[in-house]
């Protein structure tokens, strides 16, 4: 840093500001703000960095800035957002800022053809850049190539996704309607997988790999999409500003009244599963004089309706209806999916009270018989088995007595109402699982060359909490073939020393002794408990380097959890405190036998195939007794195998604007 130059120091709100430096001290420097002369300020002598010489200039890829730090990297980003360019390479990886509105022709077709077989850094950073060179190295190495989307909720990773797949499709296609159908899919799977959160009304709540199959030529012959971790506890709860997925407010506000009556829908407050969150529909002013009076919850008649360019409840139904048609679901494959959206919001209305007898178990409230067979009817169910299958679970002694002895235990309150949500939560994520088949299924391909691969890794701002392996896979992954290219380069870089969290990641997920063991062993206990879990996780790994009690915090607010409340780790990036209430339950996504083997023998046949090839229905008959149990923490390590990974991968990162 030279005598007089402006420099980056640390900003309270804005990150940093521009100043100079007055005086050096032994590990601080004093600075003064170019904006506030005279009033001088400390910073840390590594937190402040060299800046270009024009604040106001701006480079496309952050690799041509003078000085490369975090300062000049952000102050480029911020410097062209102004200007509405919103992508940023930094090599061949390409940062974008979601701006929020459409920026005009960014992503017409002529922007499309310009793109097309152009090196990157030929053209202004643009997602196609980077789609075009994925294609080019598929064509040139013949390998699969893919394409990382990274970044937070609301970021942009969706939207740009679908920019990647249609320039794929629409510069590489055969002109059948095959292309078309690769984008029109993506309305029923945001019908049924994404939901309004408080960061972003259209916010995916599942992850998903797409992949664009190409032939010998090079052109694309098929799609398909790999989906994984869809968010099921939303299907029964969501937090007070947000709504359930969007499929079910487009049921209620765009069915046609037949259909309304035939599954006895009504408005979202009327339903458990939609009522503790947002009730309100998606409309414009126009939109909402659409939507008939009795369809409307009194928040919605109150506030009006939720506002977003790009949603609406009512007029999304018809599109959505258009799409099943054009992607080949007839009628009767429409009004399945209709009818068990609907089977489950009217399950999520039975109600159970104690039974008044000795048992200790529960009934199913008298208000709620109508709903009861409404669910029943809805789902191929009898009414009287869903009865019984709600208040008890069906075991099989195992020890002491006559072994093998079948008995009826009675069910909890509480434990019913488990039940009940966990058979929702079965049938709806069956449901998905099958509007994704039946996706795959429209664009069919015989055999394939190779394929362009987009992994959306919805929440991975996330990731960095309690995901420690998918981080570093993708960390370890990356950093090594950036060495790769310093050194086919020949720049002189460092060797980057990478510290490997292997012992943290066994923490969690080793078999047995790993902590989402531990969870699935007390949860198979007869009275699971968060405190026993919490004790076990403690005793199990009392000298473990990266496991202690919160009490031993730097901070005071975990200091005040009691030891068999939480734990903290040491993760690579820092110490989290994981407070463990509630653990147990939310680990629990556990049909018991008599359930599944209910909805396993519907007499529909729609739903009956929903559960027919699933793992705990082949052999669910041998279980008998056990309870069937399906973790949330196991399901979290099968699922995170999913996306196959092929070639280079080519890396976006998406920033929120309110970030920068
Ligand atoms: N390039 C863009 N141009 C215009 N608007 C955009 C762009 N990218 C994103 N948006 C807007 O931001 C909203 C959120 O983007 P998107 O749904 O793609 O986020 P996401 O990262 O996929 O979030 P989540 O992880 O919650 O699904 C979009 O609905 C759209 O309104």
């Amino acid at each position: 840093m030279e005598d007089g130059k402006p420099v980056w120091a640390p900003h309270p709100t804005d990150g940093f500001q521009l100043g100079t430096i007055v005086d050096i001290g032994a590990d601080s420097l004093t600075i003064e703000p170019l904006k506030q002369k005279g009033k001088t300020f400390l910073a840390p002598v590594n937190q402040v960095f060299p800046a270009e010489d024009d604040v106001n200039k701006h480079v496309e890829d952050n690799c041509s800035l003078m000085y490369l730090n975090e300062a000049t990297l952000l102050n480029n980003i911020r410097v062209r957002y102004s200007k509405d360019k919103i992508y940023t390479f930094v090599a061949n990886i390409l940062i974008a800022v979601n701006p929020y509105y459409d920026i005009p022709k960014l992503y017409s077709q002529e922007t499309i053809k310009k793109y097309r077989g152009r090196s990157l850094g030929t053209l202004p950073p643009h997602v196609y850049a980077i789609a075009d060179k994925a294609y080019r190295d598929m064509k040139v190495l013949k390998m699969s190539q893919s394409i990382i989307v990274s970044g937070e909720s609301g970021a942009g990773k969706t939207e740009n996704t679908k920019f990647v797949l249609r320039y794929l499709t629409t510069s590489y296609g055969t002109g059948q309607d095959i292309d078309e159908r690769i984008v029109e899919a993506n309305p029923l799977l945001e019908a049924f997988g994404n939901a309004k959160t408080v960061r972003n009304n259209n916010s995916s709540r599942f992850g998903k790999f797409v992949e664009i199959h190409f032939n010998e030529k090079n052109a694309v012959v098929g799609g398909f999409v790999s989906h994984y971790l869809l968010e099921k506890s939303r299907i029964c709860r969501q937090s007070p500003e947000e709504r359930n997925y969007h499929i079910f407010y487009r049921l209620c506000a765009g069915a046609p009244e037949d259909i309304r009556q035939k599954f006895h829908l009504s408005s979202p407050d009327t339903f458990r599963y939609l009522n503790r969150g947002c009730t309100r529909f998606f409309a414009t002013k126009d939109t909402d004089k659409h939507i008939m009076q009795n369809r409307k919850s009194p928040e919605h008649t109150k506030s009006g309706p939720l506002k977003d360019p790009l949603l609406d409840d009512h007029g999304d139904f018809a599109r959505m209806c258009v799409a099943m048609k054009k992607i080949g679901l007839d009628d009767t494959e429409k009004l399945d999916l209709f009818r068990v959206v609907a089977g489950v919001l009217h399950l999520g209305n039975i109600d159970f009270e104690e039974a008044g007898s000795t048992s200790g178990g529960c009934a199913i409230k008298n208000q709620s018989s109508q709903t009861l067979e409404h669910c029943a009817e809805l789902l191929g169910l009898e009414e009287e088995d869903l009865r019984v299958s709600l208040t008890s679970r069906v075991m099989l002694t195992t020890a002491g007595g006559a072994k093998g002895t079948v008995i009826k235990v009675p069910l909890k309150v509480e434990q019913a109402n488990n039940a009940r949500d966990a058979l929702a939560k079965a049938v709806y994520s069956r449901l998905f699982d099958h509007v994704v088949t039946r996706v795959n299924q429209c664009f069919p391909f015989d055999s394939s060359a190779n394929f362009i691969g987009v992994l959306d890794i919805a929440g991975f701002g996330q990731y960095h909490n309690n995901n420690n392996n998918k981080t570093s896979e993708f960390q370890g992954f990356y950093r090594e073939r950036e060495q790769e290219l310093y050194q086919r380069e020949g720049l002189g870089v460092n060797e980057v020393h990478y510290v490997d969290n292997q012992d943290c990641i066994d923490l969690v997920e080793a078999k047995v002794v790993g902590i989402l063991d531990i969870l699935d062993e007390e949860n198979r206990l007869p009275q699971p408990s968060d405190q026993h879990f919490t004790d076990t996780v403690h005793n199990k790994h009392k000298n473990h380097f990266r496991l202690t009690v919160p009490r031993k915090s730097k901070l005071t607010v975990h200091r005040n959890v009691r030891d068999d409340e939480g734990f903290i780790i040491r993760h690579f990036a820092g110490a989290v405190c994981y407070e463990t209430t509630k653990f147990v339950e939310k680990n629990n996504d556990a049909l018991h036998m008599s359930l599944e083997c209910l909805i396993s023998e519907s007499k529909d046949r729609f739903v009956r195939e929903l559960f027919e090839n699933s793992n705990n229905s082949k052999d669910v008959k041998q279980k008998a007794g056990k309870l069937s149990f399906i973790s949330v923490g196991n399901k979290f390590k099968l699922s995170q195998n999913t996306p196959r990974l092929n070639g280079a991968p080519n890396w976006l990162s998406w920033e929120n604007s309110g970030l920068i």
